[in-house]
């Protein structure tokens, strides 16, 4: 799914750090102890980065439970990891200080599934707005925040006049979420990660606001990393694709490749169960069950975490946790089905990530 040049940079920065990624993880595990029950792996050695030098839009899929949003805290700096690191510019997120913690907080932003968490109902909508101006000096003036209010708020397709002035319950669920979006546009920041940032607002909604992402990602070079139980809004708006199951990456690649021929059968079940003909109806995330017959070596952590639900399950599946093999150019799965081909080098998943199609951005050396 090639996108167009972007036709410009985000234009009020430099790019910095040109060449290196913007923000990465490095085999970040997140395991969480709950009392009297066994280790929860949540997310289990990540490995993933994204471009400081061009746009990009990459989905992350996968079921209830597989660790979507517990990768979008972590990339967040909202928890750190219990093994492994997040790096932005290079630098672990949970070190950063001062100069460094400011800018990551600004170039990397995040849209919730609940808009109304992020307010405070005592303030009024515009609260939202002003904080970041404030915070990250964006105006010269006054007038000239109110004027990049104003355009934010008129680019996401709300009426200054009918959103300011209001509290936020006197916002419809898709004011509210639209607002987040026009917060992100004000910020604009590199990178934007949306968690389930569609998942409760109506069909027609669900449409203009990816439209919108799209827009801030062709127009503002700003990438997304989006998180969604939906397989079909990921295929319209992403370029690549990451699929997770109990926190393991069992499959990414280009998002087309994926989900048209997805190679590891927990996606080719998670596309099975897609309802047809209409590709873009919302899937519901809702999945068949899969074979039973091996009880698991997911409960032990030693072979694959699908073998218990896997239809092609091998002897070795139990044994051993299988590697990402590289099934393509631009796809990957982590199944021995493919033991053939080779392993993706060090386990990064962007690595099977399609080349960026567009323009590349300027460096900081090149304005
Ligand atoms: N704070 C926590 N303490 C203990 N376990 C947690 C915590 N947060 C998440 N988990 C567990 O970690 C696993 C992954 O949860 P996570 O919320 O990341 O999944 P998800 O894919 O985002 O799910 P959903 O689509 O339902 O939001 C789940 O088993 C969940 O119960």
């Amino acid at each position: 799914m090639p996108r167009p040049a972007p036709p410009q940079a985000s234009p009020r920065r430099p790019r910095i750090g040109a060449g290196r990624p913007l923000l990465e993880a490095d085999l970040a595990t997140q395991v969480y102890d709950s009392r009297g029950q066994r280790r929860n792996v949540a997310l289990s050695e990540l490995s993933f980065s994204i471009s400081g030098d061009h746009p990009s839009f990459t989905a992350v899929v996968g079921e209830s439970g597989s660790g979507k949003t517990t990768m979008a805290r972590a990339l967040l700096g909202m928890q750190e990891p219990t093994s492994g690191e997040i790096r932005f510019n290079g630098k672990n997120v949970y070190k950063l200080k001062g100069a460094d913690q400011l800018e990551f907080r600004r170039e990397v932003q995040a849209i919730f599934q609940d808009p109304f968490e992020v307010y405070n109902p005592f303030y009024k909508v515009d609260h939202l707005l002003t904080v970041p101006i404030r915070k990250f000096r964006l105006a010269r003036s006054r007038a000239d925040a109110g004027n990049l209010i104003e355009s934010a708020l008129r680019d996401v397709g709300l009426e200054p006049k009918d959103t300011l002035g209001r509290y936020p319950h006197q916002l419809s669920g898709g004011q509210r979420q639209r607002l987040t979006v026009a917060r992100g546009l004000l910020i604009r920041p590199r990178l934007i990660i949306a968690d389930e940032p569609v998942s409760m607002v109506d069909a027609s909604l669900r449409k203009t606001i990816l439209g919108t992402l799209e827009q801030l990602n062709d127009e503002f070079g700003i990438s997304f990393v989006y998180i969604t139980h939906d397989l079909a809004t990921a295929y319209q708006v992403s370029e690549n694709i990451i699929v997770l199951y109990k926190g393991l990456v069992v499959e990414a690649g280009e998002v087309g490749r994926v989900i048209k021929q997805p190679e590891h059968p927990y996606t080719q079940l998670l596309v099975s169960s897609v309802p047809e003909p209409d590709p873009t109806r919302p899937w519901s995330g809702e999945m068949p069950e899969g074979n039973k017959k091996v009880s698991t070596a997911a409960a032990t952590g030693t072979g694959c975490a699908f073998a218990d639900r896997c239809p092609h399950v091998m002897p070795i599946c139990v044994k051993e946790r299988p590697p990402l093999y590289r099934t393509h150019d631009e796809q990957a799965a982590a199944c021995f089905l493919y033991q053939e081909t080779p392993r993706v080098v060090t386990g990064d998943v962007s690595q099977t990530f399609q080349p960026f199609q567009g323009k590349e951005q300027p460096s900081a050396k090149e304005e």
